[in-house]
């Protein structure tokens, strides 16, 4: 399933956005190129310039006094709506014309503005990337918690890191990982019982723990599977504490999260040995991957080195795999006909037997229900770069140290421009062309885009993928609450309603 055109490395200069609305997006490599300077205010000079004439450095420009984002409150600035209800927060801003696609934002007393316009946002992520890089409270915190992995790397050792870990997510290592996907969703489907209703986010969690541990040390024995899944949950649950509060203060709440960091820890370390001894075998396991000499030259990774790895992956791909599913199976459970029809693609890709990550690229249904759901309900729905030096943005010039926040979710339900989508708000798998969006996708960034997008893209689409049609195959799925859930949104966006979110499950062959 997964689309080769999702994971294509996303540095592809080309400035091709996705189609202009209608009933579906078509392949953005038959669009023509924006030519330079045609659009936005990206390209105008800079309206503030301070002359140097005299030979004397520039100094470097006061952040410019923009017209502030709607709903800051004295004092406390914009905090309180990025608690409240951002969602509807980040519509008024949209709509709010004012600023060019840039707002001022108050918050925490630094220079921060959200950025609302999709060019912009590209120029940030993608082609402007190296003078951006990952910053705020967050990522400071997850540093000094986990170290520089990966997903916390500052820029200058974020390439090394990049490079170290391209293999783990190489095709045949995914392919491999598909039967532990099978199983843990024919586990998931097997604790469900007729005619009751099902807690989704508590299935999800147990689906997208389970099998990341399990696909990137399958030589873990199922208890330990569990043991460790469970850890890792806890992990999660304390992590949004831990780096949104002042270090100090995250500090104080130590105790549970650092024992389910060390289990987490030892218990890789203790499975390394093992996965190194047949690690060219694609059925090691993802982590296995790290043992092998790397075409680049770089040897066989030490212990610790895979310890943190194994960590920062669990870190980053499980939550974001239980939002997806969850809103997933919500989109689904609403509409009994394209379950019938995603069943009916299953059974023609598979003949009735165990699905592969080849069926998975006759199932284009399925990849298209898969982009819908990201784009209605990105799970990283806001997302924040620091510049690190002078920065030119929508012909404005901004200091080193400056905040630019945007978001999947506001960019994905833009109705207008070159990059929007006609009636945002309704869930419709078919505006998307077969293969799904593109990474030349200007308007959709549920993976990010640049650099440093999402590295687990394929990994992940292909473990949605495998847990929908193993569930929808055993199961069909309704609503157990009239109301929609809601989208509690921390670092993730997840559906709540008011006891979680409860489907009611009937077995397929009795369905109503
Ligand atoms: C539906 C599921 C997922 C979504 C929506 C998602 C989304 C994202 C996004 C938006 C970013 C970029 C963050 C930024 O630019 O600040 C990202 C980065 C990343 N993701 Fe995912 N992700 C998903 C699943 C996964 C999985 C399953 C894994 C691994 C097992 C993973 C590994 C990573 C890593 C390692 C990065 C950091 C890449 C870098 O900085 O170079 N993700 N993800």
């Amino acid at each position: 399933m997964p689309s080769d055109e999702i994971a294509r490395p996303p540095h592809d200069p080309r400035s091709g956005g996705p189609a202009a609305q209608g009933p579906a997006r078509h392949d953005p490599l038959t669009r023509l190129p924006a030519q330079p300077g045609t659009r936005g205010s990206a390209d105008r000079p800079p309206p503030r310039r301070t002359p140097s004439a005299s030979g004397r450095p520039e100094r470097p420009p006061r952040p410019p006094r923009l017209p502030d984002a709607p709903g800051a409150l004295p004092v406390v600035g914009h905090a309180v709506v990025f608690l409240r209800d951002p969602l509807s927060w980040l519509r008024q801003c949209a709509g709010s014309g004012s600023g060019e696609g840039l707002h001022r934002l108050r918050l925490w007393g630094r220079p921060s503005y959200l950025v609302t316009d999709p060019e912009l946002v590209h120029r940030v992520l993608v082609t402007d990337a190296p003078d951006f890089d990952k910053g705020g409270q967050f990522y400071r915190n997850a540093r000094e918690i986990f170290g520089e992995t990966l997903v916390t790397a500052a820029a200058d050792k974020h390439a090394h890191q990049r490079r170290r870990i391209q293999p783990v997510f190489r095709r045949a290592r995914i392919a491999a990982a598909v039967p532990s996907m099978r199983l843990e969703a024919e586990r998931t489907a097997q604790a469900w019982l007729p005619g009751r209703a099902v807690d989704i986010l508590q299935a999800t969690t147990h689906y997208a723990h389970r099998t990341a541990v399990r696909t990137l040390l399958p030589v873990l024995s199922t208890d330990e599977v569990d043991r460790l899944a469970a850890a890792s949950a806890r992990l999660i649950e304390d992590l949004y504490l831990r780096t949104m509060l002042p270090p100090a203060a995250g500090r104080l709440l130590r105790g549970r999260f650092d024992t389910s960091l060390r289990t987490l820890r030892e218990a890789c370390v203790a499975a390394v040995p093992k996965a190194r001894a047949f690690a060219s075998d694609e059925r090691s396991g993802l982590l296995a991957a790290l043992l092998e000499t790397s075409p680049h030259g770089d040897g066989p990774a030490e212990d610790s080195e895979v310890r943190d790895h194994f960590v920062a992956l669990l870190m980053a791909g499980t939550e974001t795999t239980v939002s997806a599913l969850a809103w997933q199976l919500h989109h689904l459970s609403r509409d009994l006909p394209l379950q019938q029809r995603l069943r009916d693609e299953l059974h023609e890709a598979t003949g009735g037997r165990a699905v592969t990550l080849d069926d998975l690229g006759r199932m284009p249904l399925l990849r298209r229900t898969t982009a819908e759901t990201l784009r209605c309900r990105p799970p990283l729905w806001m997302l924040l770069r620091t510049s690190v030096r002078e920065v030119r943005l929508g012909g404005y010039r901004f200091p080193a140290g400056t905040d630019f926040y945007f978001s999947p979710h506001q960019i994905q339900h833009a109705a207008s421009g070159p990059d929007g989508f006609a009636d945002p708000g309704r869930f419709d798998p078919e505006r998307w062309a077969e293969r799904g969006p593109s990474a030349r996708d200007r308007g959709f960034l549920a993976f990010g885009a640049g650099p440093r997008k999402c590295l687990g893209d394929h990994f992940a689409l292909t473990s949605l993928a495998v847990a929908t049609s193993t569930l929808l195959d055993r199961w069909t799925l309704t609503p157990a609450a009239d109301a929609p859930p809601r989208a509690r949104l921390r670092t993730m966006q997840m559906p709540a309603g008011r006891s979680g979110l409860r489907l009611r499950v009937d077995r397929r062959h009795l369905a109503r």
